[in-house]
């Protein structure tokens, strides 16, 4: 498994190894001790999700749960080909405001760690494009939040030809600058 640090400290870009043979290929898709021994710092998952997105240039994002359900997520593609983001909002952070993102496909089999105190949303780059992720609290709508996609500079690679397509409630979210993150850095003092 490689293990690879991105431009906003905390989240991660793990690309697990592949077993190819005749029959095609085997990969373990999330292997606590291996993440564990590398020094991620790994809270206990207890909920996956699956989502299919039906069209290329389907946005999902950006979205958080406040504390005390705030997730952790490590995020995979499971058939397409989809752009995560991670949106540091941690108040106090050196990174606060700024984005990572990374081509994850069925293809390259890469996932991103994104832990709790990002905003995480995805752009889908292929038709019929599902993802799967693993999340370290349940779902809480009552603490469910979303930032308007965008509204943080990110530098989405737009299929050619496609539009965002939007939630009802992503596409009024409210933009970054008005957002009263719930979330602390660490290092803050
Ligand atoms: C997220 C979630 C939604 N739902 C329900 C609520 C709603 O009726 C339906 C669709 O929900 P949403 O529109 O919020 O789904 P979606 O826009 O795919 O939301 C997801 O987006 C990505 C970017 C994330 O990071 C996730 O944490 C989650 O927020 O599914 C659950 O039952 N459990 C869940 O964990």
């Amino acid at each position: 498994m490689d293990i690879d640090p991105t431009n906003l400290p905390g989240v991660l870009r793990l690309a697990p190894r592949r077993f190819g043979d005749a029959r095609g290929f085997f990969s373990e898709s999330w292997n606590r001790k291996t993440l564990v021994e590398a020094g991620v710092d790994l809270p206990e998952f207890v909920q996956d999700n699956h989502s299919l997105s039906a069209r290329a240039g389907t946005v999902r994002g950006l979205h958080f749960q406040s504390p005390p359900h705030a997730q952790g997520k490590l995020v995979r593609c499971g058939r397409g080909a989809l752009y995560d983001v991670a949106v540091d909002v941690r108040k106090g952070s050196p990174t606060y405001g700024q984005w990572t993102g990374a081509e994850l496909s069925f293809e390259n089999g890469a996932q991103l760690w994104i832990p709790a105190g990002f905003l995480h949303g995805f752009l889908t780059l292929t038709d019929d494009t599902e993802i799967v992720y693993k999340c370290t609290d349940h779902y809480a709508p009552e603490c469910d939040g979303a930032v308007k996609w965008d509204s943080c500079g990110i530098d989405w690679p737009m299929p050619e030809a496609a539009e965002a397509l939007l939630s009802d409630k992503d596409a009024v979210a409210q933009p970054l600058a008005d957002f009263d993150s719930p979330f602390t850095w660490e290092g803050a003092a």
